[in-house]
């Protein structure tokens, strides 16, 4: 490992100050009309794709992940903007009719100063999926990003003001949970906007409730996929790979519980192994490479902690689960370890039951759709699941009985901006991208208009 950037954690006063700078910001931001919101928007996202590959580049070697990847980060990033461009000039409310000819109507409204706090494992696009529905509401952003993964959002800083956002209007800083405490209860913050795992999203619950903020929880999940015996084995091989080996597993809503209908147990398992021993390991700058180092030492050890007790616990280790070392003698010392398929799962063991965040796919069998339904559902969370089959009414069946936010048909951890992503249970609430995320960034205001005279009680 080597150090690429030194920065200093932001403190009570830097945080103040970010607030205040905000607070101006969105006072000349909030008064612009959307088509001007959504013109500056445009702009940002297309200095995004300009920069793509040099954005991409940062954010592998600020997070480890490929550089192929990294590529569909900032895709899904630009998009995101442009989404949020594309709706800034539609925000309405309603005109409602009342006896008389009086009437009322709603508006909507921005919230205020908005703050973002993410995880270390998509640093950019969980900064512009917060960013890009809350500046198209005319709120303005302060966003901490995890101390794991400090760099790349300061280049999203730079773009929105290139494109002309007023200054302090999308503000950085930096530090960990300290920093984001500051931010979550500042008086002057009206709305937290978190990314990142479950106890930490019941802290800035807790903080929220005091000042009576609104919150959007992302949170992490323990997802089924679910394979029934007539899916398309080729399609149903290459969503288990896409449910669990990108960004080396640490992906929220992988689906790492994959039950697979006992007929064909045995083929699929054989093809999932042999795809997984081919994921090229290493470099992640290199083109060819598909997985790369965790985020750091303590984690890939914890991760590597999950896999000797699922041996423990009676699961077989099909395939890696150990340490790898890149031939590249600079590597040496990386994070690296071979992505695992486990088999003989029980529900009850611990790589089952709990979120282990690395590249290990834990495999179950099943009989029949209704144990398989609620086996899926015995979890205390609920971020995403998946199921392929050929029949269409049974994939429709399936998923409205999933207690899950996100439920794919028959593919995998696509990010269509357009469809709203977020959690059922201890997942969390709120939603990012999709319409609806424009309420999660603005409130309504209704005003009742009279026509009449006052008819007065007194
Ligand atoms: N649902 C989603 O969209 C989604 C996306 C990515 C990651 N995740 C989840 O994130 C977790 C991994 O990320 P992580 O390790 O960075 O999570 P984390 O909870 O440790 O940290 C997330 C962020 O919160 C900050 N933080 C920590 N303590 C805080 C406090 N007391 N007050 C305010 N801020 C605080 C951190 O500095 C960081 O920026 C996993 O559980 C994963 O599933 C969820
Ligand atoms: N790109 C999908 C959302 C990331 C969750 O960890």
């Amino acid at each position: 490992s080597r150090v690429i950037a030194t920065f200093a954690c932001s403190g009570e006063k830097e945080v103040n100050l970010a607030v205040q700078d905000a607070k101006a910001a969105f006072k000349i931001w909030s008064q612009k009309s959307g088509m001007e919101r959504c013109r500056v928007l445009l702009e940002a996202a297309r200095i995004i794709r300009e920069r793509r590959d040099e954005i991409a580049t940062v954010e592998t070697i600020n997070n480890g992940k490929s550089i192929f990847e990294a590529r569909w980060d900032v895709d899904t990033s630009w998009q995101c903007l442009e989404y949020y461009a594309g709706l800034a000039g539609s925000m309405a409310g309603e005109h409602i009719q009342l006896p008389g000819g009086s009437f009322g109507y709603t508006r909507r409204e921005p919230l205020g100063v908005c703050v973002g706090i993410g995880a270390w494992n998509y640093p950019f696009q969980i900064a512009c999926w917060k960013s890009a529905p809350a500046l198209a509401c005319g709120n303005a952003m302060i966003f901490k990003p995890s101390p794991f993964t400090p760099v790349s959002v300061l280049l999203l800083a730079e773009i929105y003001t290139e494109a002309g956002v007023p200054p302090g209007l999308f503000n950085v800083v930096q530090g960990g949970a300290a920093t984001g405490q500051f931010l979550c209860l500042h008086r002057d913050v009206a709305k937290v906007s978190f990314t990142g795992s479950v106890p930490t999203g019941s802290k800035i619950m807790e903080m929220a409730a005091k000042g009576i903020k609104p919150i959007t929880l992302e949170l992490g999940g323990k997802s089924p996929l679910i394979i029934f015996s007539d899916c398309d084995l080729e399609n149903a091989v290459k969503g288990a790979l896409m449910a669990n080996f990108l960004t080396q597993g640490e992906v929220c809503c992988n689906g790492t519980r994959v039950f697979v209908q006992k007929e064909i147990l045995e083929k699929f398992t054989k093809e999932v192994v042999k795809r997984t021993q081919g994921i090229k390991i290493g470099d992640p700058l290199l083109e060819g490479t598909r997985m790369g180092p965790l985020i750091n030492r303590p984690h890939l050890e914890r991760v590597l902690g999950f896999i000797k007790l699922a041996k423990e616990q009676g699961a077989k280790v099909l395939c890696g689960g150990d340490v790898f070392v890149p031939e590249d003698p600079k590597l040496k010392d990386g994070y690296y370890m071979r992505p695992c398929v486990l088999t003989d799962c029980r529900d009850d063991m611990t790589c089952v039951r709990e979120e282990i965040f690395g590249p290990v796919m834990s495999i179950l069998s099943f009989d029949t759709e209704a144990e398989v339904l609620e086996r899926a559902n015995n979890t205390t969370f609920g971020l995403a699941a998946g199921v392929f089959t050929r029949d269409i009414q049974r994939a429709h069946r399936v998923v409205a009985g999933l207690q899950a936010g996100m439920c794919f048909i028959n593919n995998y951890n696509v990010s269509p901006v357009e469809l709203p992503f977020g959690g059922y249970k201890k997942s969390g609430f709120g939603r990012e991208n999709g319409r609806v995320t424009i309420e999660y960034y603005s409130q309504l205001k209704t005003v009742c208009v009279e026509m009449g005279d006052v008819e007065s009680a007194f």
